[in-house]
């Protein structure tokens, strides 16, 4: 730690609590083959994700968030790579705010304070810029909450749903819009206040943790933190090979290899699909 981290860290007077959501179910990227579990650049990519916290000296403390089908994985992976930050690894629940409720319910047992500063993070956004980790804790020094975003390079739709089509509603400003990353990052308080409230609502299916802020606590101003281009969501097969690239680049590995990698990776998930498709097919007879 250098004499200016060092100082720095003294001089935080709350806990800085990182929660790192890993319990989904990567739907869109192959329900076989936990994406948060899948290498990147030779590194499971829920570790990437959880050693940008644990590296950075202002970090506190870790919760990791996961599902039945990773749990055994990632507490092996936890207690092999001693990542000493991490206190807890709770079960999720079946949408992303389910999980982030589950971490802040096991917050609030713990007796963390009204005014820690919670940072929660997709895992599956591997290649978080310690920049934009350390703007959320700066950014929340001035506001109540901040998000990581990435100010969009397209004009941005709003559209309405007609049944058979959609229109568009509003075309924003392009300057204004941004594409909403993470970690996005609360005071404990506020976020419990906003969750407390969201509870209330059964429409309540938001995809983020800005969005239950921004809905329920409308007055409460979310800051924007500046995130990167690399700050990518692994979502679906497609996102592999950018993400390979990004990796080759951060650990100085070749694009060859990178690329090597890639196509060992797929390969793997085809053979997985295949074995996972021939065992539902022999439940079946
Ligand atoms: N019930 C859930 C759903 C999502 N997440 C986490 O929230 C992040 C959101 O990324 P996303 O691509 O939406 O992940 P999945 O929900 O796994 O993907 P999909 O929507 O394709 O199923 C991921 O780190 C994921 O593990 C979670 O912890 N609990
Ligand atoms: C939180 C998020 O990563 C912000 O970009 C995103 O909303 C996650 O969920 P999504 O279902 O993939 O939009």
């Amino acid at each position: 730690m250098t004499e200016r981290e060092q100082n720095q860290t003294k001089a935080q007077s709350a806990p800085v609590v990182a929660v790192v959501l890993a319990a989904g179910f990567g739907t869109r990227f192959d329900e076989n083959n936990p994406k948060q579990l899948v290498s990147v650049g030779g590194r499971p990519i829920v570790c990437w994700s959880i050693e940008a916290f644990e590296s950075n000296p202002r970090v506190s403390d870790i919760i990791v968030v996961v599902n039945a089908r990773v749990n055994d994985m990632v507490n092996t992976l936890i207690d092999e790579n001693g990542y000493g930050k991490v206190r807890a690894i709770v079960p999720g629940g079946e949408e992303r705010v389910d999980s982030t409720l589950a971490a802040l319910e096991l917050l609030k047992q713990a007796g963390v304070p009204g005014n820690a500063k919670i940072l929660i993070h997709d895992s599956v956004r591997p290649f978080v810029a310690r920049s934009s980790i350390d703007g959320c804790i700066d950014a929340l020094d001035r506001f109540e909450a901040a998000t990581v975003a990435f100010a969009s390079t397209d004009t941005v739709l709003l559209t309405e749903d007609l049944g058979d089509r959609k229109v568009v509603r509003a075309v924003p400003d392009r300057p204004d819009t941004f594409r909403a990353q993470t970690p996005q990052a609360f005071r404990f308080d506020t976020i419990n206040k906003a969750y407390e409230l969201a509870a209330a609502d059964p429409d309540f299916h938001p995809t983020d943790d800005t969005r239950v802020v921004v809905d329920y606590l409308p007055d409460t101003p979310v800051a924007i933190v500046e995130g990167s281009e690399t700050n990518l969501k692994i979502t679906t097969q497609a996102d592999m090979p950018i993400a390979e690239g990004i990796a080759a680049k951060l650990t100085g590995r070749s694009a060859a290899a990178a690329g090597e990698e890639a196509a060992k990776q797929e390969a793997k998930a085809r053979m997985r699909a295949v074995f996972a498709e021939a065992a539902a097919e022999m439940r079946r007879h």
